[in-house]
């Protein structure tokens, strides 16, 4: 078996009052793509927030690469290799394309030039070529998802959470996205992705959860997950009857 790149035990996380992860655990090991999915308000956002270091855990360990990511501030867990795609995707709009590619490539220093870690991520995306010279916030939605992409990708990262990559997105844009995503997977990147598009994210990974409520009422490989009834019906509210 492949070595494990993050390990989630136990995760609970509120804001307040509202607790919006109740007891998470699961693993993604190295090549995996995993897909966490669930209705609005489920607590997918969370979950990568409390991944990354941006939400404290109230109670529960998450590692990556056995490092405690509670003693990990978020760029340190950028540098060992383990890249967030955040909901809303997080460009630097007054910058262009090429320099928020650049700075994101400082982040984690390697011996790879910028020309050669710029040129593989242009030849992903030619479309962030033809705009390399443009400001970010002149992007069109897709573009952007692409750029937030690229900007992790541009490292060559172990672990790429991503956050809703289709949220916003025209079908059209959308497939492009899961296009470049589909080519990360097979090239051996693991990838956490949650996602309300059910299809798209089932379609991708490897293994998929379903989120009701801060807690995993439903998992196993996406394919199976694709054909049962007791994924819809998580979205409509009957998860606790139906899935247990
Ligand atoms: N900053 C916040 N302050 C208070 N409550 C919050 C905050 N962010 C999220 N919540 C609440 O936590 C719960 C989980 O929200 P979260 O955004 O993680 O869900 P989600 O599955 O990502 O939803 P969506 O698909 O709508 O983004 C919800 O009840 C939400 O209202």
């Amino acid at each position: 078996m492949s070595r494990v790149l993050l390990s989630v035990d136990n995760l609970h996380a509120s804001y307040g009052p509202i607790r919006a992860l109740r007891g998470v655990s699961f693993e993604v090991r190295e090549g995996e793509t995993v897909s966490v999915i669930g209705a609005n308000g489920a607590g997918k956002t969370s979950l990568m927030r409390a991944i990354s270091g941006l939400l404290p855990l109230s109670e529960g360990k998450a590692s990556f690469l056995g490092k405690d990511i509670r003693t990990s501030a978020p760029h340190q867990l950028a540098r060992m290799g383990m890249l967030h795609v955040p909901e809303g995707r997080g460009t630097l709009q007054t910058m262009l394309v090429e320099e928020n590619l650049r700075l994101a490539w400082e982040i984690r220093p390697t011996d790879r030039p910028f020309a050669d870690a710029v040129a593989e991520v242009y030849s992903r995306f030619p479309r962030l070529q033809e705009r390399s010279t443009q400001l970010a916030g002149n992007l069109s939605g897709g573009e952007q998802q692409m750029l937030a992409v690229a900007r992790a990708i541009i490292n060559r990262p172990q672990l790429l959470l991503l956050d809703e990559p289709s949220m916003g997105l025209s079908p059209r844009f959308t497939s492009e996205v899961f296009r470049a995503l589909r080519e990360l997977r097979d090239a051996g990147v693991s990838i956490l992705l949650v996602e309300q598009n059910v299809s798209r994210a089932l379609g991708l990974a490897h293994r998929a959860m379903v989120l009701t409520h801060g807690e995993f009422t439903l998992e196993g490989p996406a394919a199976d997950l694709a054909h049962d009834p007791r994924v819809m019906a998580s979205y409509m509210g009957h998860a606790d009857a139906d899935a247990r």
